[in-house]
C-alpha cells in the first residue's frame, strides 16, 4: 500500500509577458517545493486605486512557468503515475482551471506541432514502450473514452455511431455493486495491442467531441473529459493478475457563473459545470476534514466515477492551469485555493491483484494429474476416472451382501477408493429414493381411496334416506290402519244400534236421526256401505297418492303382513272383517230381491234415489237417469259382465260393497247393475 496525498502542480499559461510582469513570482526551495506568489494591486483587487500590493503565496509541487514544454511536463508530472499505474495501482491525472488556461493543451495536446503532444498521447507511449521491454509480464490494454456533459455521460468511443451532435452517442449511466464498487454501463473497452491503436481511439474520441460540438456547446469548455487506460498484467503461469486504471481529466472550465454573463441554456450549463465541480469541491473539503464520515461522491457523476481517485485507491495528481493576464487572476486565485485543499487529500494506493478463475482452473487441473501420479506410484495400480464392469460387478456382490447381513456390526469394506465409496453412495442413495418412491404411491394410492369415502357416504346417506321413507310409508299405513280400525268400530256400533233399538219397522222407509228419508230392506246396509264407501275413498285417496299398492316391494309386503299380523289390533280387524263379509252377503241377498223385480221395491227404490247423495260419486253418472242399463264407467264395463249373477260376484273379489250400491243408485232401472269397482280391489285386499 502507498498512502500520498495528492499531488498538485501548478502550469501557468505563455501570455504577454508584458501583462505578467510584476504580478507572479515563482520560487524553489531547497525541498524542492515551489511556491507560487500572485501580487495584485489593491485597485485591481476592489476596484478602488490604491498602491498598496497584496500578495497571495501557494504551495504546489512544482510550478511550470510559460516557458515549460510539453515534454518536461509529462516527465515530471505524468511518467511517475505512469510507472505506478504499470505497478499495479490507479493513477488519475486531473487538469482543473479556467476557460482557456490551457488544460486540453496540457492534458491531450496541441494539434499545431507535434512536440504539442500532452500528457494522453505521450503517456500512451511511454506505456506502450515500456510493455514492450517488459517481457516478465503479459500485459493486456483496453481504452475507454467518457464525456460528461449536463451530468450524462457519453461513450465517445461507440464505433457504431457518427455523432453529429452529443445526443447521437451512447448514453453511460452508473451502477453502484453491494460492495460500492462503480460500473459504468454502456461505457464501451477498446483493447489496444499497440501505442497506434491506443492514439487511433483517443484521436476518434477528439473527433466525436469535437463533432458533437455546436456553439451551445462548447464541449472543450463545458463539459468534463475523462480518458482511461485499463492495464492488465500477470506474469507467466501465475493466476494472478493486476489491474490498474489510468485516469486522464480534463475538466470544464472553473470559472463562476456569475461572472460569465451568460443565461438561458448557457446558464443552465454553466450552473451544470459549476455544479459539477461544486461537488468536486465538496468531496476535496470532506475528503480534507479528519473525522469526516460521509463524503458525498454520489452527488456528481463526475465525483463517482473519479471516486478512487479523490481520497480512495488511487495515486492521484491535480495540475492547476492558471492564466496570470489581469482579468483572470481572481480565476488563477480560485484555482489555487482549490488546489491547496486538494494537496491536503491522503490517498492509499494497494497493488489490484485477483486470482483469474481459469488460470487457477489450469492451474488446478495440473495439480490433480500429479497427484494422481504420484498415487499410482504409492499404491501400484493405475486408476482411471471410472471403474470397471468387474469392479462395479464385484461391488453390487458387497453391496448386496452388506445389505442381507442382519448383523448390526457388519461393515462394507471397499477399501480406500473413493470412486468404490462414491458409488457405494450413489448406491444407498437410489435405494432410498426408490423407497420414497413407493412410499409416495402407495400414499397416494390410499389418499385416492381416501377421496373415495365421500361416495360411501353419500351411499349410506341414499340408503338412510330410503329407511326413512320407508318409515314414514310404514307410519302412514299404521294411521290408515288405525283409522280403518276406529271406522269399523263406529259402523259397528252403528249397526248394532240399528239392530237392537233404532231399528226402524220393516214398513218404515226412513233412517232413524232423517226423518226425511225412509228406511228399505237396503237402507242399513246403505248406510253402512255409505261410511265404507267414504272410508274407502279416501283411502283410495291416500293409495293414489302414496301408490301403496304398484309400488309395495315384495319385502314390504313381507313386512306389512307380518305387521299385521303381529299387530295388537288384528284380531278385532279381523273380527271386523268377518262382520263385513257378512253384511256384504246380506247385502247381496238383498239386492237379489231387488233384482227379483219387485215393482214395489223397485218404486220404493226410485223414491228415495234423490235423497241418497252418495249416488253422484258414481263417476259422474246421474241418479235417476237411464244409461241404456249401463252405468259404469267403461273400464268396468269391459272388465265385468254386464249381467253378473250373484254367484260370480262371489267369486270375484273385486267385488265390494259400496261400489256395488253405488252402481245401483246410478241406474234408475232395476236389472241394469253391474257390480265391482277396481279402484276398491286394493282395499278388497285389505279386508280379505
Ligand atoms: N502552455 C501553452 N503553450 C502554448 N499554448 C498554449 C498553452 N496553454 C494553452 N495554450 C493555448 O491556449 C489556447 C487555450 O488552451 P486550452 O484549449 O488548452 O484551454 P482550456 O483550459 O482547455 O480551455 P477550455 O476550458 O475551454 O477547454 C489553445 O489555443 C492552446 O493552444
Amino acid at each position: 500500500m502507498v498512502k500520498q496525498t495528492i499531488q498538485i502542480f501548478a502550469r501557468v499559461k505563455p501570455t504577454v509577458r508584458k501583462q505578467q510582469q510584476g504580478i507572479y513570482s515563482i520560487d524553489e526551495d531547497e525541498k524542492l517545493t515551489h511556491s507560487l506568489e500572485i501580487v495584485l494591486p489593491r485597485d485591481l483587487a476592489d476596484g478602488f486605486v490604491n498602491n498598496k500590493r497584496e500578495s497571495y503565496k501557494f504551495k504546489f509541487q512544482r510550478i511550470f512557468d510559460q516557458e515549460a514544454k510539453q515534454e518536461i511536463i509529462f516527465e515530471i508530472i505524468a511518467k511517475p503515475v505512469a510507472e505506478s499505474t504499470l505497478a499495479g495501482y490507479n493513477g488519475t491525472i486531473f487538469a482543473y482551471g479556467q476557460t482557456g488556461s490551457g488544460k486540453t493543451f496540457t492534458i491531450t495536446g496541441g494539434a499545431e506541432r507535434y512536440s504539442d503532444r500532452g500528457i494522453i498521447p505521450r503517456t500512451l507511449s511511454y506505456i506502450f514502450e515500456q510493455l514492450q521491454k517488459d517481457s516478465s509480464k503479459i500485459y493486456t490494454t483496453h481504452i475507454s473514452y467518457l464525456e460528461i456533459y449536463n451530468e450524462c455521460g457519453y461513450d465517445l468511443l461507440d464505433p457504431r455511431h457518427e455523432a453529429s451532435k452529443l445526443e447521437d452517442l451512447p448514453k453511460v449511466t452508473i451502477l453502484e455493486d453491494p460492495d460500492q464498487n462503480i460500473h459504468l454501463k454502456n461505457l464501451s473497452l477498446h483493447q489496444a495491442t499497440t501505442e497506434e491503436e491506443a492514439l487511433n481511439l483517443l484521436f476518434l474520441g477528439d473527433t466525436n467531441r469535437m463533432i458533437a460540438e455546436t456553439p451551445m456547446n462548447q464541449a472543450s469548455t463545458r463539459s468534463h473529459c475523462i480518458f482511461t487506460v485499463h492495464l492488465s498484467s500477470k506474469e507467466p503461469g501465475s493466476a494472478t493478475v493486476r489491474h490498474a486504471k489510468l485516469h486522464l481529466v480534463d475538466l470544464a472550465g472553473s470559472e463562476r457563473v456569475s461572472k460569465t454573463g451568460v443565461g438561458g441554456l448557457l446558464l443552465t450549463e454553466a450552473k451544470y459545470i459549476n455544479l459539477s465541480l461544486h461537488y468536486l469541491e465538496q468531496v476535496i473539503i470532506a475528503l480534507s476534514e479528519k473525522h469526516r464520515t460521509h463524503i458525498p461522491y454520489r452527488n456528481s457523476m463526475m465525483t463517482s466515477v473519479l471516486r478512487d481517485s479523490l481520497g480512495g485507491n488511487c495515486m492521484t495528481t491535480m495540475i492547476a492551469t492558471l492564466s496570470l493576464e489581469k482579468r483572470n487572476i481572481d480565476e488563477s486565485i480560485s484555482t489555487c485555493r482549490f488546489a491547496q485543499r486538494v494537496a491536503l487529500i491522503k490517498n492509499e494506493a494497494i497493488l489490484n491483484e485477483e486470482i483469474d478463475p481459469r488460470l487457477m482452473i489450469v492451474r488446478l487441473q495440473k495439480e490433480i494429474e500429479d497427484l494422481k501420479a504420484e498415487l499410482a506410484m504409492a499404491t501400484g495400480e493405475q486408476r482411471t476416472d471410472a471403474l470397471t464392469e468387474a469392479e462395479l460387478l464385484q461391488l453390487e456382490k458387497l453391496i448386496a451382501s452388506y445389505l442381507e447381513d442382519q448383523d448390526p456390526e457388519s461393515r462394507l469394506e471397499v477399501g480406500a477408493d473413493m470412486r468404490k465409496i462414491h458409488h457405494c453412495f450413489h448406491h444407498f442413495k437410489k435405494l432410498l429414493n426408490d423407497k420414497k418412491t413407493l412410499e409416495n404411491t402407495v400414499s397416494s394410492e390410499s389418499t385416492r381411496q381416501a377421496c373415495q369415502e365421500p361416495l360411501r357416504d353419500e351411499e349410506y346417506t341414499k340408503l338412510l334416506g330410503l329407511l326413512k321413507q320407508r318409515d314414514n310409508e310404514i307410519n302412514i299405513l299404521v294411521n290408515m290402519l288405525k283409522k280403518e280400525k276406529k271406522k269399523t268400530q263406529d259402523a259397528l256400533q252403528n249397526s248394532s244400534l240399528e239392530k237392537s233399538d233404532t231399528r226402524p219397522p220393516q214398513n218404515s222407509p226412513f233412517i232413524a236421526g232423517s226423518p226425511a228419508v225412509p228406511r228399505t230392506p237396503f237402507s242399513s246396509a246403505l248406510s253402512h256401505a255409505q261410511d265404507l264407501s267414504i272410508c274407502r275413498h279416501r283411502s283410495s285417496l291416500l293409495h293414489k297418492k302414496t301408490g301403496m299398492r304398484e309400488e309395495m316391494s315384495l319385502g314390504r309386503q313381507e313386512a306389512f303382513e307380518i305387521f299385521k299380523r303381529d299387530h295388537a289390533d288384528s284380531v278385532t280387524i279381523e273380527d271386523n272383517k268377518q262382520v263385513l263379509k257378512q253384511r256384504h252377503y246380506s247385502v247381496v241377498r238383498d239386492y237379489r230381491l231387488c233384482q227379483a223385480g219387485s215393482l214395489e221395491a223397485h218404486n220404493q227404490w226410485n223414491r228415495y234415489l234423490p235423497q241418497m247423495g252418495i249416488i253422484r260419486l258414481a263417476n259422474g253418472v246421474q241418479s235417476g237417469e237411464s244409461n241404456g242399463g249401463i252405468c259404469t264407467p267403461k273400464r268396468l264395463r269391459t272388465q265385468y259382465s254386464p249381467s253378473p249373477t250373484p254367484s260370480a260376484w262371489k267369486s270375484n273379489r273385486a267385488i265390494d260393497i259400496p261400489h256395488i250400491l253405488l252402481f245401483i243408485g246410478a241406474s234408475s232401472k232395476p236389472g241394469h247393475l253391474l257390480e265391482g269397482g277396481a279402484s276398491l280391489e286394493s282395499e278388497s285386499s285389505l279386508l280379505t
